[in-house]
């Protein structure tokens, strides 16, 4: 679905990603991990088309898309919820469902992805938690039908219990459709558990990759502390 091909990219002169590569296949969900200003954002970015690359290749169903503008990626099935997404705050939870849904019904497939926003469609967005406004982002991303899902740390700042209910939803909608899933996180635990498939991404360059799944956190927790 996806591909970064040798991605060099920074801002101004300064360079922040080295030669990354990485892959998305259809259907698959893959977790990019790494600390703070590790590049996680910039790599979004060059993958979104908010920022062009310096060297490299950005590919979408085999198409080089380097090129093109954020608007044609979306329309070629990319959605992205981006780091701190706010939905429009003075707006309900149902008045920013409805700005993106295609039709009425697509707003009842979200509420079974998260059942805790039907109990909030007349409270102003503005008024929600961070981890219900981290899920109004993902369900509105959703309803624009994305091929490709991208997320920038979603777990960021919000409490457990919301932290396994974005995890299910990542696993549910990878199990029953061919959406794919680019992830980047921090939290290590939610991002193996979430994703077929991982790159740990250190000072910009891709240190490690493998397949994702509980079993491979202690490792993955062992090469970050380094
Ligand atoms: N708009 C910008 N202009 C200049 N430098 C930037 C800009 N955005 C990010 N950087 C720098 O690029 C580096 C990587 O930042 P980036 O936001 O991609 O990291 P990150 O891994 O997403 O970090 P975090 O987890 O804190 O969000 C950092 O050194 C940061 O200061």
């Amino acid at each position: 679905m996806l591909e970064l091909q040798g991605v060099t990219a920074g801002y101004g002169r300064t360079r922040v990603l080295h030669d990354v590569s990485i892959e998305v296949p259809t259907g698959r969900a893959v977790s990019v991990m790494g600390h703070n200003g590790a590049g996680k954002s910039t790599l979004l970015r060059v993958a979104t088309g908010l920022l062009p690359v310096m060297s490299g290749r950005v590919l979408i169903d085999g198409e080089d898309v380097t090129r093109l503008p954020p608007s044609k990626r979306v329309r070629r099935g990319l959605g992205y919820v981006p780091q701190g997404q706010v939905s429009f705050p003075q707006m309900t939870t149902l008045e920013n469902l409805r700005l993106v849904a295609k039709r009425p019904s697509d707003i009842d497939e979200v509420f079974e992805l998260f059942p805790v926003l039907k109990e909030l469609l007349g409270r102003r967005a503005g008024l929600l938690s961070g981890g219900q406004r981290q899920q109004l982002a993902i369900a509105r991303t959703l309803l624009t039908k994305p091929r490709l899902l991208v997320l920038d740390e979603p777990t960021e700042g919000i409490q457990p219990n919301i932290v396994a209910d974005i995890e299910r939803v990542i696993i549910d909608l990878t199990r029953r459709s061919d959406l794919s899933v680019l992830l980047v996180e921090q939290h290590v635990g939610f991002a193996l558990r979430s994703t077929h498939s991982y790159y740990v991404l250190q000072s910009g360059r891709i240190t490690m990759t493998g397949d994702g799944g509980a079993d491979a956190v202690d490792a993955v927790r062992g090469a970050m502390a380094i």
